[in-house]
């Protein structure tokens, strides 16, 4: 009997492979990235055939040093980048134009114009989401538009659409499967949360025919199995989940209450509400956790668009420091009567501001201020930044109760900022023995569908923690520097 599992991880940057046993310990991994293709200001792309090669090789090379083949494979389970939506000719497979990715802006004017014609509370009342270029709708249209011959070539229904995971899905069953999960479905605003279809309203106002898009399933789910020629013999497919959803499932946040915070390039965090969805009224977005059986658990998710990116400008752009860890041992050095706060709004501020015209700043800078306080305040800009969405989750949310934040991502690797995180937050930060929390959330989804992993209920009782940060900052002084930073944040503003 087959018993391991083979999650796909198909991020912004760089694909990857892991190969998980039953007891969810990882085999083996494989990593490849890829181009990034930025054609105007604003405008990010990637290469579909670049993703599918690039997941197709991360795949072989990671069953290839398991030293297993496809027959011990019992499932794969897939999670990807959001929002990121190929089309492609569903005779050839191939992409009509390069995949238009989450963090691309061309379509913010189409917003605009969405927006004063009234249609933003339609969209948050059916979507979950705000208005905004984000997420996938505005893309699709703008392809169906702008590339010579896509319309009538869809209207011929010729033509499919979907995010990465529905992509790689359909190359990977050589085109016999076209479906998405709801989590990924729930990203695209087309979809809507509440009634649990594509919304023929929606894709009225954007002129997209019903045609072009995937079939919906739970995130646990018969999802076909691949081509035996790709990995020499077929391996089912019984899992799919957005990265962000796939993280809350990895790190076991199966209850209401319970929430998850990813710090990579970007952070996002994320709150189990259970059964019940619960509207925003701070500008968070309500979204889809996970489905299974039918029955979506809600969340509210809170996007921040610089986190490691700010240590990364620190790095690559002002030469500060050499590597990303450099910047826990400058920031334990620095002068602590200096109260340096940098809002890192290098492409605007996310939730729960929107402000995508703000543009990054540093205030408190004397002649005495130097890479040591540089650092300190660009790893705790990450910390003030999550304190706002948990203030604003509260807001939205009072039975929240007392909080436990579990983290993950590259940053979480920085003691420093974990603790400063405990401090600021006033709550417990719990770091979990495995990191790899997105790629064991898509291989715990796969388990689940061939019944070889605890249930969702007994899995929150496996779930390891490797280190907890315990807060232990003097409340005043906790107060004093979290009004610093919302002072910085309302002088960048660019509206009021
Ligand atoms: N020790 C560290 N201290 C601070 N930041 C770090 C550290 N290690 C990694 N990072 C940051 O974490 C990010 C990488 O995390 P990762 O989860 O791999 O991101 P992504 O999936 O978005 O590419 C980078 O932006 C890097 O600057
Ligand atoms: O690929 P990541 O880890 O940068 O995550 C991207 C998010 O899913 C965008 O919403």
């Amino acid at each position: 009997m087959p018993s391991h599992l083979l999650a796909i991880d198909q991020g912004t940057t760089s694909s990857r492979a892991i190969v998980f046993n039953d007891r969810l310990e990882i085999i083996a991994s494989a990593q490849q990235e890829f181009s990034q293709y930025f054609p105007h200001s604003g405008w990010v792309e990637h290469d579909a055939e670049e993703i599918w090669d690039s997941t197709l090789a991360t795949c072989r090379q990671a069953l290839e040093r398991s030293g297993l083949a496809a027959a011990d494979i019992a499932a794969i389970g897939i999670t990807n980048q959001r929002e990121t939506v190929v089309v492609w000719d569903r005779q050839t497979g191939k992409a009509i134009h390069k995949a238009i990715v989450w963090q691309d802006r061309r379509t913010s004017g189409l917003c605009d114009e969405l927006r004063a014609a009234g249609h933003d509370p339609m969209i948050t009342a059916k979507t979950g989401l705000l208005l905004d270029s984000y997420f996938s709708a505005t893309k699709i249209k703008w392809l169906l538009d702008q590339v010579p011959g896509a319309r009538e070539e869809a209207a011929a229904g010729r033509l499919a659409c979907g995010t990465v995971d529905s992509f790689l899905l359909w190359r990977l069953t050589a085109g016999k499967v076209h479906a998405t999960d709801a989590t990924n479905a729930c990203r695209t605003m087309l979809y809507n949360i509440y009634e649990n279809h594509w919304d023929e309203e929606l894709l009225a106002l954007l002129d997209i025919p019903a045609a072009l898009l995937p079939e919906v399933k739970n995130s646990c789910d018969d999802f076909g199995s691949t081509e035996p020629a790709l990995f020499g013999s077929s391996i089912a497919v019984g899992g799919i989940a957005g990265d962000q959803q796939a993280a809350l499932i990895g790190q076991a946040c199966f209850r209401p209450g319970m929430i998850k915070s990813t710090y990579g390039t970007g952070c996002f965090i994320v709150l189990n509400t259970g059964e019940r969805p619960v509207v925003s009224t701070n500008r968070l977005l309500t979204t889809i956790g996970y489905r299974l059986d039918g029955r979506n658990t809600y969340a509210l998710e809170g996007s921040i668009f610089v986190a490691g990116a700010a240590v990364q400008w620190m790095r690559d752009a002002m030469g500060i420091i050499e590597s990303a860890a450099d910047t826990g041992k400058l920031a334990r050095q620095a002068d602590i009567n200096q109260d340096v706060y940098l809002v890192p709004a290098f492409t605007g501020l996310g939730a729960p501001y929107w402000d995508a015209d703000a543009r990054g700043a540093i205030f408190g800078i004397t002649r005495a201020t130097g890479p040591a306080e540089l650092s300190k305040a660009a790893l705790e800009s990450v910390c003030f930044q999550t304190r706002d969405l948990l203030e604003a989750m509260r807001g939205d949310w009072p039975a929240m109760g007392d909080t436990v934040l579990r983290v993950d991502g590259g940053m979480v690797a920085s003691n420093y900022t974990m603790q400063f995180l405990a401090d600021i937050l006033d709550a417990p930060v719990d770091r979990p023995a495995i990191l790899e929390t997105t790629a064991l959330g898509a291989a715990y989804l796969a388990g689940l569908f061939k019944g070889l992993v605890p249930s969702p209920e007994r899995f929150v009782d496996d779930w390891k923690r490797d280190k907890r940060f315990t807060p232990a900052l003097d409340e005043e002084i906790r107060n004093r520097k979290y009004a610093g930073w919302q002072d910085a944040v309302r002088r960048t503003l660019t509206t009021s």
